[in-house]
């Protein structure tokens, strides 16, 4: 990581962004338990390395819904990327297609989904809430197709944003100037109204989020697009197998970083029965937590076949633009390249449950 450590970037960004924005990016819902029991899932795995394989040639490339990755990682769907660098979203794909990752672009980018894909060199998938307009969400996924992207990430586990206790007590709203730019600003517009106690993200996700969807409403995008879709936010092998059934190409195991429903299982504990569920039949990602190459190590070995980074990502963009977040993730592939020559694992595919062991 060109000799800076990820907590040294996770540090600057705290240095650098106002206390609001660094609450917004950091905090959690409720507790925050949720939070820091990612990192502890990921704590108890243990590997379990394999001696004398020939690891002279390690491959840490993979192929994720027929897009090429240098290493099983993506950016997980964030929004408003100004808030922490005036590039915002167009610096994260540069930095993207530099490292061979996946950008998923949070609906919520405060960059145009045009501009993102012209300066994006490496694959983007978009990621959408069910909004109440539901016209806004036809127009998205019509863009998205003409401008390239490539899948469609439908985040199932926030009916609303949660309570997040920093954000209420700063009354956090999106400073003007910074807007989510792709959705009608009269449809979403929390760049106001925040106030002592409210926080206008939560307040306007109550207002526009759909919460009344379900299963059958998934056939409504089938029916508007032929590109693969993608549920982020299961977490039970229940949901899984529900989503195979209603014919998802893809599920990110996510508790959403600890910002949606208070105490939730950690992704990575829900992982195996997830794998179970699922069988093979959709591809898996998992995040949550991903600060270092054996995480994507783990993450592979309890099922996964790539994972998403959050926070870090905005740490790099924080500290120094697109520069910032190339420097992270190459950090992440690198120790992850590392990673693979210690396990004995010479491609993606070789990692398994005989990898690893819980404590
Ligand atoms: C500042 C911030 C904004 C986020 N915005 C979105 C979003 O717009 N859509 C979404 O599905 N998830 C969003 N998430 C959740 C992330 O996609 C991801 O699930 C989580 O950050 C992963 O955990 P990590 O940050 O520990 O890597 C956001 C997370 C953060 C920190
Ligand atoms: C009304 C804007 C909602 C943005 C939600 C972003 C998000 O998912 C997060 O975790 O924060």
């Amino acid at each position: 990581m060109t000799g800076t450590t990820l907590s040294e970037y996770e540090s600057r960004a705290r240095e650098l962004l106002p206390g609001p924005v660094w609450d917004f990016l950091a905090g959690g819902s409720g507790t925050e338990s949720a939070v820091s029991a990612g990192r502890a899932a990921l704590d108890r795995v243990r590997l379990r390395p394999r001696v004398l394989v020939d690891v002279s040639a390690c491959d840490t490339r993979c192929s994720l819904l027929g897009a090429p990755l240098a290493a099983p990682v993506g950016i997980a769907p964030m929004a408003y990327h100004r808030l922490v660098h005036p590039e915002g979203e167009v610096a994260t794909a540069r930095a993207a297609g530099d490292t061979g990752a996946l950008f998923t672009v949070s609906m919520f980018a405060s960059r145009t989904l045009e501009d993102i894909a012209a300066a994006a060199t490496g694959p983007l998938w978009l990621q959408l809430y069910w909004l109440r307009r539901r016209e806004q969400l036809t127009g998205l996924i019509r863009r998205a197709e003409d401008a390239g992207y490539r899948a469609l990430v439908l985040t199932v586990d926030a009916p609303r944003v949660a309570h997040r206790p920093r954000d209420a007590r700063n009354g956090f709203a999106v400073p003007a100037g910074i807007r989510a730019v792709n959705v009608d600003a009269s449809v979403m517009s929390a760049s106001h109204g925040g106030t002592a106690g409210e926080s206008a993200v939560a307040r306007h996700s109550r207002e526009q989020f759909d919460p009344s969807i379900t299963w059958a409403d998934l056939a409504w995008i089938r029916e508007r697009t032929a590109l693969p879709l993608v549920l982020k936010g299961i977490l039970t092998g229940e949901d899984a197998l529900l989503a195979v059934e209603h014919g998802v190409d893809g599920i990110v195991v996510s508790n959403h970083g600890g910002r949606q429903l208070d105490c939730a299982i950690p992704a990575a504990d829900a992982l195996p029965e997830i794998a179970e569920a699922v069988a093979d039949r959709c591809r898996i990602i998992l995040d949550g937590s991903i600060r270092h190459g054996t995480d994507i190590a783990k993450a592979l070995c309890l099922g996964a076949h790539a994972v998403f980074v959050g926070r870090p990502a905005l740490w790099g963009l924080a500290h120094s633009g697109s520069e910032g977040v190339s420097a992270v993730l190459r950090g992440l592939s690198n120790e992850f390249d590392e990673a693979m020559a210690l396990m004995g694992a010479v491609r993606v595919e070789d990692f398994d449950r005989s990898g690893i062991v819980h404590h």
